[in-house]
C-alpha cells in the first residue's frame, strides 16, 4: 500500500517543488542541490547540453529514482513515497513515445486509459476529444507504425492527456519533427496551458523552441540549475555581467561626437560607419523610420555601435544632441536565449 503523502497538495503553492535536490551515480554527481519551483499552469522549460541532468531531474519528480538528498514534491505529493498518485497526476512523454506499432491510434489511446481504469465508454469520448485535439481525427484508425515522427508525438500528447493529469512532463518533445509540425506541436502545448490551466515541463536544447513557448527557462549545467527566470530577466542578468550593445543613427557625426560618447562611464568601444555601404553589424535593425528619409539624409547618416558594459541609452542620446549631432535612431540590443545559452553554456563567463 502507498505511503501517505507528507503533505496536503496546496491550491496556491508551487505544484513542483525540488530542495536541495541530489542524485549521485557512484563517484558521479549527476544532480547536485537543485532548487526549483513551477507554478500551476506555468510552462517551464529545462534548457541544457546532453548530460546535464535533465532525465535524471525528471526521473526523480516521477518516483522512478530516488534523489540521494534533498526533496521532491509534486502536487504537494513525495513521488518516492507515493508514486502511483504521482503517476496518475503526471504524465510524462518520454523523447522516443513506444507504441503497439499494429494498432490503430485510437486502439493505443483506449489501451492507455484501461492501463488507468478508466471506464471504456468515457475513454472513448476522451480519445474523440483527444484526437481532434491534437489534429489526428482522420488517422484515428489508421496503424501507428504508418504514423510520421511528428504524428507519432501529437499522440503521444493525447496518450499523456487521457488520464487527465495535472502535469505534464515533455523530454524533447520536438526531436525529429519537421518545422510545421514543431509549429503546431508548439502552438498545443501552449494551448493546453493556457486554456486548460496545465503545467508544463519541457526538456529541450532547441533555444528558439524553448523561447516561443516558455514562461520561464531553467539553464541547467553539469547538475546544477545556473540561473533560472524568465527570458527577460535572464538578458538582465546577461546586462549585469556586463554586455550591452546601444546601436545609434546619427546625422552630423563628427570626432568630437566619437569622442565624448567614447569618455562616456561604462563605453568600452565605439564602432561607426557611413550609411552608403554601412555593414549589417552596425545598423540598426530598428532603423525602420530611416526608409522614409530622403536619400541625401541617408547619406549623411552614421551608424554608431557602442559596447559598453552597462546600459547608456539615455546618456548617448543626450551627448549626441547636445554635441550639436542629428539623433534619427536608437536601439539598445535585447539578449535572446541564444545569447543567453552562448554565454552561458559556450565558454562564456560561469562556464
Ligand atoms: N543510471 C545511470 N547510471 C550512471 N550514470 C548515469 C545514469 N543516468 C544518468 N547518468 C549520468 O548522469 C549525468 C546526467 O544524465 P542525464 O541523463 O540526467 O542528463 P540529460 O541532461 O538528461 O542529458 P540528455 O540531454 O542527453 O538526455 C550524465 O553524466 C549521465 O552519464
Amino acid at each position: 500500500m502507498e505511503a501517505s503523502p507528507w503533505t496536503a497538495p496546496d491550491a496556491t503553492g508551487p505544484i513542483i517543488e525540488l530542495k536541495g535536490l541530489k542524485k549521485r551515480y557512484g563517484e558521479q554527481m549527476a544532480v547536485s542541490g537543485l532548487n526549483l519551483s513551477v507554478a500551476k499552469g506555468e510552462i517551464f522549460g529545462l534548457l541544457g547540453p546532453n548530460g546535464a541532468g535533465k532525465t535524471t531531474t525528471i526521473l526523480m519528480m516521477l518516483g522512478l529514482t530516488e534523489p540521494t538528498e534533498g526533496s521532491v514534491r509534486v502536487c504537494g505529493l513525495d513521488p518516492a513515497r507515493s508514486p502511483l498518485t504521482v503517476k496518475r497526476r503526471v504524465g510524462y512523454m518520454p523523447d522516443d513515445v513506444g507504441f503497439y506499432e499494429d494498432r490503430t491510434a485510437l486502439d493505443n489511446l483506449l489501451y492507455t486509459a484501461r492501463l488507468n481504469r478508466i471506464p471504456l465508454e468515457q475513454a472513448r469520448q476522451l480519445a474523440d476529444r483527444l484526437l481532434e485535439r491534437v489534429g489526428l481525427a482522420e488517422a484515428k484508425h489508421k496503424k501507428v507504425g504508418a504514423f510520421s515522427r511528428g504524428m507519432r508525438q501529437r499522440l503521444g500528447i493525447a496518450d499523456v492527456l487521457i488520464k487527465q493529469p495535472d502535469i505534464v512532463i515533455l523530454d524533447e518533445p520536438t526531436l525529429g519533427i519537421d518545422p510545421e509540425g514543431v509549429r503546431e506541436l508548439l502552438r498545443l502545448i501552449r494551448e493546453l496551458s493556457r486554456q486548460d490551466g496545465l503545467t508544463v515541463l519541457l526538456s529541450s536544447h532547441h533555444l528558439h523552441q524553448v523561447q516561443q513557448i516558455c514562461d520561464r527557462v531553467g539553464l541547467f549545467v553539469r547538475g546544477e540549475l545556473i540561473a533560472q527566470g524568465d527570458v527577460p530577466s535572464l538578458a538582465r542578468q546577461l546586462d549585469q555581467d556586463g554586455a550591452v550593445t546601444v546601436e545609434l543613427a546619427v546625422g552630423g557625426w563628427n570626432a568630437r561626437l566619437a569622442k565624448t560618447l567614447a569618455s562616456l562611464p561604462g563605453v568600452k568601444e565605439v564602432r561607426a560607419s557611413e550609411a552608403a555601404g554601412t555593414s549589417e553589424e552596425t545598423e540598426p535593425a530598428d532603423a525602420t523610420h530611416l526608409a522614409a528619409a530622403s536619400d541625401e539624409e541617408k547619406a549623411g547618416t552614421t551608424f554608431v555601435l557602442l559596447a559598453c558594459d552597462r546600459d547608456v541609452a539615455s546618456e548617448a542620446a543626450a551627448t549626441v544632441v547636445q554635441g550639436g549631432g542629428r539623433l534619427l535612431a536608437l536601439k539598445r540590443k535585447q539578449y535572446g536565449l541564444d545569447d543567453i545559452y552562448h554565454r552561458y553554456f559556450e565558454g562564456g563567463a560561469r562556464a
